[in-house]
């Protein structure tokens, strides 16, 4: 089935790293540099010389074949993996030393390749979950529930059900996570990271197992996203419809490395793409 959605994107321009951003974003320190980034396992250089910035509300894609270094890029971001080498500024500011939960209090909130849902909490309470993360009680309220402690639940109840409301998803409030559709669950994943209040989100392959009108209103959504809370976005997708749609600045990695950024027209058109993984795209349904 073709998608029918289309929307506008912005004009793309050069940064005096050479980097390109939208032209709304010039004004504003970038959501993310990564500058020389680059891990090694072993022998393997899984991510090298990896350079990219991200302007402040744009959605950005990062694409390339199977075992190309993207998820790894995810982990770097998020301090999952420490780098071997290389610099992460996130709204310019250094992330060295840092640890996840910092990285993630910085602004940085990401989604999984294969969910990762608390399945046997409530729909509200996994997004509970994320308002936490970015609000943590004291020792003493978690322990002695003061007064205080009892209003903030209330604040965060209230919050996770405006953020449910986005996605139409308040009536599911009180069902299992585990029990919801997998569509839904996607949703909520992406629900869930939104309560951390990131600046910049993360989703590793959010069309996954999706259908094609699953995949158009995942679109509308990730815009719906980025225009409500006027952050960035950066996704990994093996669905070269989404990516082309809504994705305004692409980087392509192959074993580890860049070897093309730009729009998406520019990267449909650019020969060693086409040879490292669109060529091979077209021949294969999803480029696996
Ligand atoms: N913790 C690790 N230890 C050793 N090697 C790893 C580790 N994590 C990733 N790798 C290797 O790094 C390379 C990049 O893997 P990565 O998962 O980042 O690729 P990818 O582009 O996300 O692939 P896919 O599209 O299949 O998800 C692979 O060769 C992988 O085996």
């Amino acid at each position: 089935m073709e998608t029918k959605f289309s929307f506008q994107k912005g004009r793309m321009v050069p940064v005096p790293s050479r980097a390109i951003v939208p032209d709304r974003d010039l004004d504003q320190a970038p959501a993310l540099e990564c500058i020389h980034l680059g891990i090694d396992f072993g022998g393997l250089k899984a991510v090298d010389d990896f350079n990219l910035t991200i302007g402040r509300t744009e959605i950005a894609g990062l694409i390339g074949p199977n075992g190309a270094g993207k998820t790894t890029v995810f982990n770097l971001l998020t301090k999952v993996y420490e780098p071997t080498r290389g610099t992460v500024l996130v709204n310019g500011q250094d992330t060295h030393g840092k640890s996840v939960a910092q990285v993630n209090r910085m602004g940085v909130a990401r989604t999984f390749q294969n969910i990762r849902l608390f399945d046997t909490m409530s729909v509200l309470d996994n997004v509970k979950v994320g308002l936490h993360n970015s609000h943590p009680y004291t020792a003493l309220e978690g322990v002695v529930r003061a007064p205080r402690f009892w209003i903030r639940e209330k604040e965060f109840d209230d919050r996770a059900r405006e953020l449910l409301d986005i996605f139409d998803m308040g009536k599911l409030a009180g069902e299992r996570a585990g029990s919801l559709p997998y569509g839904a669950q996607r949703r909520l994943e992406i629900v869930r990271a939104l309560a951390t209040d990131p600046k910049l989100l993360l989703l590793d392959e959010p069309a996954a197992g999706m259908n094609p009108s699953e995949t158009a209103e995942l679109m509308e959504n990730i815009v719906k996203i980025r225009d409500t809370f006027d952050i960035a976005i950066m996704l990994i997708e093996h669905d070269m419809s989404l990516v082309m749609n809504i994705c305004e600045g692409i980087c392509v990695l192959s074993f580890g490395k860049v070897i093309a950024k730009g729009t998406a027209e520019e990267i449909q058109n650019n020969e060693t793409v086409i040879e490292a993984y669109l060529g091979r795209q077209k021949e294969g349904s999803d480029g696996r």
